[in-house]
């Protein structure tokens, strides 16, 4: 086998700064996804196969696996720093899982974060009994990886629509996984900061039915569309 490209494992990425990684856990991923204007989000067809109460939030250790294998997945374990999040490019694969409670268990002795995977895992059961580790995929089924190659650590790869590089921050929760390009990480978590403010202000209006949708009248409007404006039946 001539070592190459399909046969690269690449040990020095660069990260975030951990305050910006930490930063990130303070937001939601529908916010994060709106300040990059609804580009970066992964397919939803990738969700918390786990307890979808378990979010996760870490800079991108990239494996690329040919369909059905799983060695470089196996690979990334030596690789991954602690608090990285394992992404799995698996090429559409839906036949075989990539990984499953003991690819899991170890990883979680590493300290890595989670994996995302887009593609299929198995051992469910004993992964959601772990209790604290989030895996994200496709979906799930019984049948197992082989465990050959080729495949590829910390190269860019491409899950769920969304090209990922190594070092991207990585935030999956209940709502989806959004890519967060690692050189436009600390000048969005400063954006999102800014805007927490007014828009915890505005939730709490809207909470109180202090708001109005006069703004919708001024788009129809200027649409042509004559409306009448909205009066309280009660
Ligand atoms: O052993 C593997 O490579 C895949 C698997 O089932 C596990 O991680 O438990
Ligand atoms: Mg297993």
């Amino acid at each position: 086998m001539h070592p190459g490209a399909g046969f690269r494992v690449r040990n020095d990425i660069e990260r975030p700064e951990p305050e910006v990684i930490n930063g990130f856990r303070g937001f939601e991923t529908p916010d994060i996804s709106d300040l990059l204007n609804r580009l970066y989000t992964m397919s939803s067809a990738i969700s918390n196969v786990t307890d979808p109460a378990l979010r996760i939030i870490g800079p991108a250790c990239t494996v690329k696996v040919f369909p059905g294998d799983n060695l470089m997945v196996h690979k990334s374990l030596d690789i991954a720093r602690p608090g990285d999040v394992v992404v799995v490019d698996t090429a559409g694969e839906r036949t075989t899982a990539v990984l499953g409670d003991l690819v899991s268990t170890k990883a979680r002795h590493r300290g890595i974060a989670g994996f995302v995977v887009d593609g299929l895992v198995r051992d469910i059961g004993a992964i959601r009994r772990l209790g604290d580790f989030p895996v994200f995929a496709r979906g799930i089924t019984p049948i197992g990886p082989l465990h050959r190659g080729p495949g590829e650590v910390n190269y860019p790869v491409s899950l769920g629509g969304i090209v990922v590089n190594p070092g991207d921050l990585i935030v999956g929760d209940v709502n989806g996984v959004v890519v967060v390009p690692r050189e436009l990480a600390p000048e969005l978590l400063q954006r999102l900061r800014e805007r927490s403010a007014t828009e915890a202000e505005y939730l709490a209006a809207v909470a109180r039915g202090d708001f109005s949708n006069a703004w919708v009248d001024s788009m129809l409007n200027e649409a042509g569309v004559a409306t009448e404006p909205y009066r309280d039946p009660r």
